[in-house]
């Protein structure tokens, strides 16, 4: 590694991202033992890499003259060395002493830095300074740019908030073009090159409105209108996304919050569209966005038995939302669709190993709907609440609906559905049970028999 690695955030943040990848690459190699602070190679010359960036100087060693041993471990020099280049590029030296070519690092400074490996460095207590951005702008193979977390990302952090360059209404292409043309023109130059450097797959005929294309995030979930953004537009998509984009209508931002713990290194991802199963969300993202998804989610086509879990539970996950939204069922059967609701939230619990972001906070709200329609203000409340709870988590206490769900948890009927269907349900907010055990009280919120 020439030159070496600061003890710089951002070169923290790119090791963890490399050493992360070592890891998962190597995952059932018995020959690859993760140590508590490094990863042992035990193969000859049993080269070590330390997980902190900073004291690596260099990955392998000696020639032993045994053919065999050295063939192996010529691999591992090769697998780790391509995997470095890939994120450290020109940093990375190759050396062989076969070829004249020598170590950078004289021997000695080589085995000192590799016996520090052995104890971490005093933790870095100092508390994250505001004007530190929580990401780092990096080049993702096969993906282009992306955003790779700086730092451990709390879940809940608001991780972005900025105004748009400039928004547009959908419109076909040959449109498009002269409209987004006038916009640019009228913007600061730092912001017509900000517009410019973003990517673009669709480049030939409509240069402009093809980075509008690629790029625009919708500013509300069902709207026309399109926000071209300097750094969101930089994050990349998955279908396991660990952050969400929500448009807040009262201050004009787009923000994103992690939805779950984000690891230093690792990449900030969100979803670009509505999700499903592996096909339609591939030929969404192909029509849309005009690229083919490799994210994990997607990746798991190389693990058959996965995938068809994935693909079932999606397709439940389908089914259970239409269920949901029949006016029908909710009027004649309303405890079923609670059932419902209560079946897709376990689903998308499974899917989304427990970091749904804002596909909970629709569940619980549904659930509200369900109970307020039939006069039931205490269930309602429950559900307002933990819509809210979760809406915190992925849109920030400053959202517009976050405050709509919290003002309903307090007042649920205030809600214009209140008590549309019937009044079969009719319970007072206060009538919330206290004293049961989680389980029991699932139960109950759920008007599930026994
Ligand atoms: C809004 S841009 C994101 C930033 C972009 N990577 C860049 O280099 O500027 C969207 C483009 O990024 C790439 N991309 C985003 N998510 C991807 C994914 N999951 N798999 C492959 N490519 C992806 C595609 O080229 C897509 O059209």
């Amino acid at each position: 590694m020439v030159p070496r690695l600061s003890k710089g955030d951002v070169d923290r943040c790119v090791w963890a991202r490399f050493i992360d990848q070592i890891k998962s690459y190597y995952k059932d190699d018995h020959q690859v033992e993760i140590k508590p602070n490094y990863i042992l190679f035990k193969v000859i010359c049993q080269p070590i890499l330390p997980f902190e960036g900073h004291k690596f100087l260099s990955f392998s060693s000696n020639i032993s003259g045994r053919v065999a041993e050295e063939v192996e471990m010529e691999d591992y020099v090769n697998t780790v060395r391509s995997h470095a280049r890939a994120i450290f590029g020109s940093r990375i030296h190759g050396w062989n002493e076969m070829h004249d070519s020598w170590w950078h690092y004289p021997l000695d400074e080589v085995k000192e830095s590799i016996k520090s490996y052995e104890q971490l460095d005093e933790p870095d207590t100092a508390i994250k300074d505001p004007n530190v951005p929580w990401f780092v702008v990096w080049d993702i193979p096969a993906k282009g740019k992306g955003l790779l977390a700086r730092f451990d990302i709390p879940k809940g952090t608001r991780i972005l908030c900025e105004k748009p360059l400039l928004t547009v209404k959908s419109m076909p292409s040959s449109e498009l073009e002269p409209v987004v043309a006038a916009k640019l023109k009228a913007l600061p130059r730092e912001s017509q090159r900000q517009f410019l450097s973003l990517h673009n797959n669709f480049k030939r005929k409509h240069p402009f409105s093809g980075i509008v294309k690629t790029n625009a995030l919708p500013c509300g979930s069902s709207s026309p209108v399109g926000g071209i953004y300097p750094n969101i537009c930089l994050i990349n998509h998955s279908c396991v996304p660990n952050s969400h984009n929500n448009w807040n209508d009262d201050t004009e931002h787009e923000t994103i919050y992690a939805i779950r713990p984000i690891k230093m290194g690792e990449e900030i991802t969100i979803p670009y569209g509505p999700g499903g199963r592996l096909e339609q969300r591939q030929s969404f993202l192909k029509e849309s966005f005009g690229f083919t998804c490799t994210c994990s989610g997607c990746n798991l086509i190389s693990a058959p038995d996965e995938l068809m879990v994935s693909e079932t539970r999606r397709e439940r996950i389908e089914n259970l939302d239409k269920a949901i939204g029949d006016p029908f069922a909710m009027f004649l059967r309303p405890s079923d669709t609670l059932l419902n609701c209560r079946e897709l939230l376990q689903a998308l619990d499974e899917e989304y190993n427990g970091h749904t972001g804002a596909l909970d906070a629709r569940a619980y709200y549904d659930a509200f709907q369900v109970c307020a329609a039939h006069g039931d203000q205490a269930r309602a409340s429950v559900f307002a609440e933990r819509s809210y709870q979760a809406r915190v988590i992925c849109e920030g206490e400053e959202s517009p609906e976050t405050q709509r769900m919290k003002a309903l948890a307090l007042r649920p009927k205030d809600h214009a559905s209140f008590g549309l269907l019937s009044m079969t349900w009719k319970l007072k907010r206060q009538t919330v049970p206290t004293g049961l055990d989680a389980m029991k009280f699932e139960k109950w919120l759920f008007r599930e028999r026994d």
